[in-house]
């Protein structure tokens, strides 16, 4: 969520040194296509008069062309920058937004309303101080404004001025704003959001845009802009005491080492205590360093280079934070998701998570539950969809510094990125560590895998057959058993249908049982060859990403993937055991390569063509291949 790209960043930097003695409100815009969102800040840049004239001037050409006001400025234009996005009609990505009064600066993260644009409502609102939710008058409270209010709850955004706009549409009667007033503050009440102002408007006409409208004399409040200049936000309360995540560690000679980030919490000074986190050493702070020479003190949002008295290790995506608070560390928490990804989320899954400036291997554990946004029901769920939140817990490979995201939000917010496409699949908050991870620890034992495999005279290996139900698998791996055993080889073969019966006889064939299925056999595996022995692995295996996880439980040179290739085709063909005409007949569902997808291998160590050789001759190859050494 922290990932505005660096163009945004620069100049967020600029605007702000810009202005630097006033007070900054980030708010975000959130509200369904038709709302008047994109008019209602077009308007706000407008009227502050901030807009510089050529601006003016192409937008009132503009709105001749496109406009949908007649000959009058059509604001929405300023905003839905892109032609694309002008035909559909909806705004695609978060626009960063600068103005300012002569009272306060401002910047504004608009944010598109569409249903799966979720995503850049997230990445605008993780750094918001306030949110303007969008209501029209005439529809009252949608579904979208119910998501986009959790959402700001649940990214700590304590602030919401509920803008009822359209007022002109409904005669400005006030009952209509009574109503959904009263509906919006028993919706804040259940999700816990503090601070709630509602405004009737009607950001078309202006009215209570800047001024008080003649319209509605029924309402006493502030304009929109009054309460923007004038709320008061209770952000950093809360000092946890400094907090810096290394983005590079800079090293231009022998002679200096410097830690560079942006300060996101607490403030320092040379001589103050450190530690370094994860691995805790400490040190103190000589020099802090700037383009435009060396600093006595650093805050919050100050960009810096630390040297430290010591010749410490840091990495990028350690966090440096003060000796005498360290935040802590950990490799399990709860946390809650917000799901983006086109594919389902599989507990079970490998996936990169990404905080901070680190990024490491993590899976979701376990889904405790995910909640209806309509209603904040908690209901069961075994996989999560495109925009679904759930409260989750997660692993990661290897532990991170962190804090809950309602403490500090940079150290606790984070993203999970598919690692096959690289797409970002969700956006998280971290509630808190679950404390098992610090009391399992792993055992020393002093005879190892080598001593083991010693004994045995061979190499431990896992041979790791995937391929449809009928290609081949058990038949191929059962004779190339038989073949290392008469080598006189410590052999097993762990068969899908065997271990289905027993250990993984809780599960079933969708694709999150699957996942399971995989993950268990692979641990199990692993266990084996670290015992020294052979194992032969014959399961569907059908998802790329879970044989690429089982590959990476094991050392360089010890995983061997063998594609049984044997097209659909053929498979139902031969149908060993009737289940491809059930399939076809509709009495199995979620059937591999019916209803169920096999995802081919793309990098198979061996792969036996089962329509071009008979099984003993390919279980020959595989033996040969395993002796040459390969
Ligand atoms: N719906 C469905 N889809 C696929 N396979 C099914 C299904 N239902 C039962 N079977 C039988 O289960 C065997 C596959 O189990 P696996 O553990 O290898 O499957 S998986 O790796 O979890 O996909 C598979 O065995 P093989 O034919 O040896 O592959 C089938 O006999
Ligand atoms: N070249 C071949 N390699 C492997 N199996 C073959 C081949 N040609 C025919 N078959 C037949 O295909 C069937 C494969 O079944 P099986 O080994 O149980 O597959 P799987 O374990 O992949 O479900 C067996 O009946 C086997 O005799």
């Amino acid at each position: 969520m922290n990932d505005m790209n660096s163009d945004a960043q620069a100049q967020v930097a600029a605007y702000l040194q810009q202005h630097e003695t006033k007070s900054l409100l980030r708010f975000i815009t959130c509200g369904s296509v038709d709302d008047g969102k994109s008019t209602l800040i077009g308007r706000l840049l407008h009227d502050t008069r901030l807009l510089l004239d050529d601006q003016v001037a192409a937008l009132e050409a503009d709105s001749r062309r496109h406009g949908t006001q007649g000959g009058d400025i059509d604001f929405a234009l300023l905003v839905d920058g892109l032609a694309a996005e002008r035909e559909q009609g909806i705004t695609i990505d978060v626009a960063y937004r600068f103005f300012g009064t002569d009272k306060r600066k401002f910047i504004v993260a608009d944010c598109p309303g569409h249903e799966q644009y979720t995503r850049n409502m997230a990445t605008g609102a993780s750094t918001a101080d306030l949110a303007v939710v969008l209501v029209d008058a005439r529809k009252g409270l949608l579904t979208q404004t119910r998501r986009h209010s959790y959402i700001v709850s649940l990214l700590g955004i304590r602030h919401v001025l509920v803008a009822v706009n359209k007022m002109d549409l409904v005669g400005y009667d006030r009952a209509v704003f009574d109503d959904i007033v009263a509906g919006y503050r028993e919706l804040a009440a259940t999700l816990g959001i503090p601070h709630v102002t509602c405004i009737p408007l009607s950001a078309l006409k202006g009215d209570n845009m800047l001024e008080r409208s003649p319209a509605t004399p029924w309402y006493g409040g502030e304009t929109l802009l009054e309460h923007l200049e004038n709320v008061q936000v209770d952000r950093d309360t809360r000092d946890p005491g400094f907090r810096m995540p290394v983005q590079w560690v800079c090293r231009p000679d022998l002679d200096f080492r410097g830690f560079s980030g942006t300060v996101v919490a607490g403030a320092i000074a040379p001589g103050a205590e450190i530690a370094v986190l994860p691995s805790g050493q400490r040190s103190r702070v000589a020099r802090i360093v700037t383009a435009d020479g060396d600093l006595a003190h650093a805050g919050v949002g100050q960009a810096i280079t630390l040297t430290l008295a010591d010749e410490i290790d840091a990495s990028r995506g350690d966090v440096i934070a003060a000796a005498s608070s360290p935040p802590e560390v950990a490799d399990q928490f709860a946390a809650h998701l917000l799901w983006l990804g086109e594919q389902q989320l599989l507990p079970g899954r490998p996936y990169w998570l990404k905080i901070g400036a680190r990024t490491v291997g993590a899976t979701i554990t376990e889904i405790k539950h995910k909640v209806d946004v309509n209603t904040q029901e908690e209901l069961a769920a075994k996989s999560l969809e495109l925009n679904e939140v759930a409260q989750v817990n997660l692993y990661l490979d290897q532990p991170v510094p962190f804090e809950a995201y309602a403490e500090n939000r940079a150290l606790g917010a984070f993203i999970l990125i598919d690692r096959q496409s690289n797409a970002t699949v969700a956006a998280g908050t971290l509630d808190f560590a679950l404390r098992r991870a610090g009391n399992i620890h792993w055992q020393h034992v002093d005879v190892d895998k080598a001593a083991r495999a010693r004994i045995k005279h061979q190499q431990p290996r896992c041979l790791w057959f995937t391929g449809l139900s009928g290609s081949g698998k058990s038949t191929i791996a059962n004779l190339v058993e038989k073949k290392l055993l008469a080598m006189g080889q410590h052999t097993y073969l762990l068969d899908g249908d065997n271990v289905r019966h027993g250990l993984n006889r809780d599960l079933g064939f969708t694709d999150e049982d699957r996942v399971e299925n995989i993950r268990r056999v692979a641990e199990v595996a692993k266990l084996m060859v670290d015992a020294g022995l052979i194992v032969l692995v014959s399961f569907i295996s059908p998802f790329r990403a879970e044989r690429r996880m089982a590959r990476e439980m094991f050392a360089d040179g010890e995983f061997l993937e063998v594609f049984v290739d044997t097209p659909l085709a053929v498979a139902e063909e031969r149908d060993v055991k009737g289940l491809y005409a059930k399939a076809r007949a509709g009495e199995i569902s979620n059937f591999t390569g019916i209803d169920s997808p096999y995802e081919r291998p793309e990098h198979a160590e061996v792969v036996l063509d089962t329509t071009a050789s008979r099984p003993d001759e390919l279980a020959s190859t595989l033996v040969r291949h395993l002796n040459s050494g390969v």
